[in-house]
């Protein structure tokens, strides 16, 4: 049992020789080109923990996911998702290329203790996408076709958390048990904790390119006093000093008109005034000049894109954190892919991993620059969220866990 959420876990349940359903979200990058898997991290996470888990348990472990949405390029089979498992797994991995047609039944029904078989890519199914109510996804041949089949139902998907989709919720009414897996129930300790009753002071570092969340976060994170603080770099950083009135420089105020950021001004200039000394800008910033980075302050900044927080921002930013005793993070300080540009972010991580603080990570980018610069070890929580991490900090829940805090049984 998760305290706080009251949501049921796998300690809960009893696995052994029953066949267990198991929603995982291995949704990873693919090489357009190639259709190779780029990053099989999200696999890992769960093959090393609840499914692992549930195979030692010698229960029939059925794997059921999605791969990119339909229509886009990374919209795959998950074959090559099974064969990676395979590999991490002591245990007999199956593929079957159905999801709930008589092939896929018989498959489930063949299955031994402690063998696992992963269905075909659960969006190749149009019904899996539609938002709806556990009740009324419950009614679609998905889960009337393999609910009667499953003993357990295991939500692991917390990346897949904000979708309301059938593999995620419909099973909740018509399963004996409906429980989270462990990557679910570790993040949702993690997160219920920051969220909910954070060790003070609690600092929230937002940076990184989708700055049309940057005004939700705010206003929730301050609004309910999460926060004590709000660093920003990136693109956030950008936008709010052109809001605060600073001189940017045209070409940057383009990349936040064309992304089309501008219109969030109002709502954040009176963020700014809501909140005085909370939300903290940039003193500097780095552009690039003929090639080089240079630093300038933020009251004298030429034409030339701006790619990263400047070095004494990054010292002042770097003070507050080693004073902290929580640090939530999304969104690299500058464009950390060129080396020049990643000192504000590598100064960030370095503070963090020298604070005595609780620290968590989420959203892809962020998670490869703190891989790319060596820090990743140090970080006591690395979220596997991104879209679901950002709506869980912005409004303290997903539709998931509310569905799992309902039918937890
Ligand atoms: N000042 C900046 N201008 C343009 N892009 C930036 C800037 N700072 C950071 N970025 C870019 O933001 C991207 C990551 O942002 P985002 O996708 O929001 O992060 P995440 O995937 O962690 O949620 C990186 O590719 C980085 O290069
Ligand atoms: O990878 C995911 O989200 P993320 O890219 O925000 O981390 C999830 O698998 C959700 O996928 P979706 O946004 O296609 O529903």
């Amino acid at each position: 049992m998760i305290e706080g959420l009251n949501i049921k876990t796998l300690d809960d349940v009893n696995v052994s020789n029953k066949t267990v359903g198991v929603r995982v979200d291995f949704n990873s990058p693919i090489d357009p080109a190639t259709k190779k898997i780029l990053d099989d991290t999200r696999i890992r996470a769960h093959a090393e923990t609840t499914l692992k888990e549930l195979v030692e348990k010698k229960a029939k472990v059925v794997v059921i996911s999605h791969q990119g949405r339909k229509g886009d390029p990374d919209f795959a089979s998950l074959s090559e998702h099974a064969s990676i498992l395979a590999k991490f797994l002591p245990a007999k991995v199956k593929f079957v290329d159905s999801i709930f047609d008589e092939k896929a039944i018989n498959e489930i029904k063949g299955l031994k203790p402690g063998e696992v078989l992963v269905l075909e890519n659960v969006r190749m199914w149009d019904g899996e996408t539609k938002s709806a109510s556990p009740e009324d996804h419950a009614k679609t041949p998905l889960v009337q076709s393999l609910a009667p089949l499953f003993d357990v139902y295991v939500v692991d998907a917390f990346s897949a958390a904000h979708r309301p989709h059938a593999s995620l919720v419909g099973f909740a009414p018509v399963v004996k048990h409906f429980v989270a897996g462990r990557v679910m129930e570790r993040e949702l300790r993690a997160l219920y904790k920051v969220r909910n009753n954070p060790e003070r002071p609690c600092i929230y570092v937002i940076g990184g390119a989708k700055a049309e969340d940057t005004a939700e976060i705010i206003s929730n994170v301050l609004g309910n006093n999460i926060a004590d603080k709000i660093l920003t770099g990136g693109l956030a950083a950008n936008l709010l000093l052109h809001a605060a009135g600073k001189n940017i420089g045209e070409l940057n105020v383009k990349i936040l008109e064309e992304k089309g950021f501008l219109e969030l001004e109002p709502e954040l200039q009176k963020l700014l005034k809501q909140y005085p000394g909370r939300i903290v800008l940039p003193i500097d910033l780095a552009v690039e000049s003929d090639g080089k980075r240079v630093d300038v302050p933020v009251d004298n900044v030429p034409n030339l894109p701006i790619k990263d927080i400047g070095v004494k921002t990054a010292q002042e930013y770097s003070k507050i954190i080693k004073e902290s005793r929580t640090v939530v993070m999304n969104g690299p300080m500058g464009i950390f892919e060129d080396e020049k540009f990643s000192l504000g972010t590598k100064l960030v991580f370095e503070a963090m991993a020298a604070s005595k603080a609780f620290t968590l990570i989420g959203g892809g980018h962020t998670i490869a620059s703190a891989s790319k610069l060596g820090y990743l070890d140090k970080i006591s929580h690395v979220s596997t969220g991104g879209g679901a991490l950002i709506e869980y900090l912005i409004k303290g829940t997903l539709p998931v866990i509310e569905v799992l805090k309902q039918y937890s049984k």
